[in-house]
């Protein structure tokens, strides 16, 4: 991952109520504390009223492997990779500004997971190195954000940049986000029936936005991202990473074996030298992660358009489905390339050694999971107009205009 500069996203503003003289350059630092890494976004605005959308100047994106909760048994670490990520901030931020540029930090699915005290030690270190910035630190700069909010944000996200939020609001499109240890879907329902038909009342979300009131079907989903995915299908989630004991799944490749890392702990890792392999049985311990724990919202027709971005988007350029930093593909385009990997013996299978279990995965947890048709087209992306698909812009948004999400 690399720095990137966006062009400028126009055209979200009726510029009419606009006066030029009024409007101001704004910063604002977002830091993603994700289950596989830890990332920063610098947002440039350009603001003119508390009550309009801001215009999206430019983003400075830069990550850093592994997560926070890599370092889970030594805190200060955490710190330290904060301090190195937040001189992108000062290289980006004129100086005059810092002191008015707030700093905020959301972790994700990988805090989730640990233990509340182990996690707590770990933001800990990261509000002290806020704390010695010189950047403004707002109340609750640093905390776990909850599931709802992540799909919620990223929902905002997405529909900024596609130009959708400005009024009046028409078309929307959905989300679908893969995290390492969570996963998210959210969509603006056309149907009452999706609403009333949800599960519990956490799978509805409203907000506030130009005086009109959304409705969302959202839900995350913790321990369905690819990573813990990884770990159920292989029966090790929950479990030690034990120097004795090899997980076996039939999603790898028979002959091998290896060490394989995730939220802090080891795992041995192998294939099923003298069992099954291939599509077929793989499908069926992938199932298990999946069925029973994912919810199918009644509607999920061909008129919602759905961004499918992180490891959705990785995995599909691994697989050689997609390049460049969109591209449109059906679910069945992932189940043709998941059988054709895992059924394959060759080299390839093994140079990428767990994309058999990743494209089976996703392909279960669109089926069987969410229940989209074969036929249902997913938008792959990365960026849009330069700006990463993530709940981070989402966050900032919020944080200037208060949705008041609930
Ligand atoms: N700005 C971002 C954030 C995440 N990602 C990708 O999202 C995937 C994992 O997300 P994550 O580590 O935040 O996982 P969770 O903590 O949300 O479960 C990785 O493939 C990242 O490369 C990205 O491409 N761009």
């Amino acid at each position: 991952d690399g720095c990137s500069h966006a062009g400028g996203v126009h055209g979200l503003l009726p510029s009419l109520s606009r006066p030029a003289n009024h409007s101001r350059i704004s910063y604002a630092v977002m830091l993603d504390a994700g289950s596989t890494g830890t990332r920063i976004h610098v947002f440039t605005f350009i603001r003119s009223g508390p009550d309009l959308l801001p215009i999206l100047d430019n983003e400075m994106f830069q990550s850093i492997k592994p997560g926070l909760s890599a370092h889970v048994d030594s805190p200060a670490m955490a710190g330290h990779t904060i301090r190195m990520l937040l001189k992108v901030a000062k290289r980006t931020v004129p100086r005059v500004e810092w002191k008015r540029t707030p700093v905020v930090l959301r972790a994700t699915a990988g805090l989730r997971l640990l233990p509340r005290l182990k996690a707590q030690a770990l933001l800990e270190q990261v509000q002290h190195v806020f704390d010695e910035s010189p950047f403004l630190v707002p109340d609750n700069s640093v905390s776990i954000m909850d599931g709802t909010s992540e799909g919620i944000l990223a929902w905002i996200t997405l529909n900024f940049l596609t130009g959708n939020l400005s009024p009046p609001i028409q078309q929307t499109v959905g989300i679908l986000d893969l995290g390492g240890g969570s996963t998210q879907i959210t969509f603006l329902p056309k149907l009452r029936k999706t609403i009333e038909g949800v599960p519990s009342a956490d799978y509805v979300a409203r907000f506030d936005l130009f005086n009109s009131s959304f409705e969302l079907y959202t839900h995350s989903y913790l321990g369905n991202g690819l990573m813990a995915a990884r770990l159920a299908t292989l029966g090790a989630l929950g479990a030690e990473g034990l120097d004795w004991k090899v997980y076996k799944s039939s999603c790898l490749p028979k002959k091998f074996r290896d060490e394989w890392s995730f939220g802090g702990v080891t795992y041995q890792v192998s294939g099923d030298p003298e069992g099954l392999s291939g599509y077929k049985s793989c499908y069926q311990e992938v199932q298990k992660v999946v069925t029973g724990t994912i919810h199918q919202p009644h509607q999920l027709d061909h008129t919602t358009i759905f961004y499918a971005f992180s490891y959705y988007y990785d995995r599909a350029v691994d697989a050689g489905l997609i390049d460049g930093e969109q591209g449109q593909l059906e679910v069945r385009d992932f189940k043709k390339r998941a059988k054709e990997i895992c059924n394959k013996t060759s080299q390839s299978h093994c140079s990428s050694p767990f994309l058999c279990l990743d494209l089976t995965y996703i392909t279960a947890l669109l089926r069987d999971g969410f229940g989209f048709k074969d036929s249902a087209k997913l938008q792959l992306t990365k960026k849009v107009n330069n700006v990463e698909a993530s709940w981070a812009l989402g966050a900032i948004l919020d944080h200037f205009h208060n949705m008041k999400i609930h």
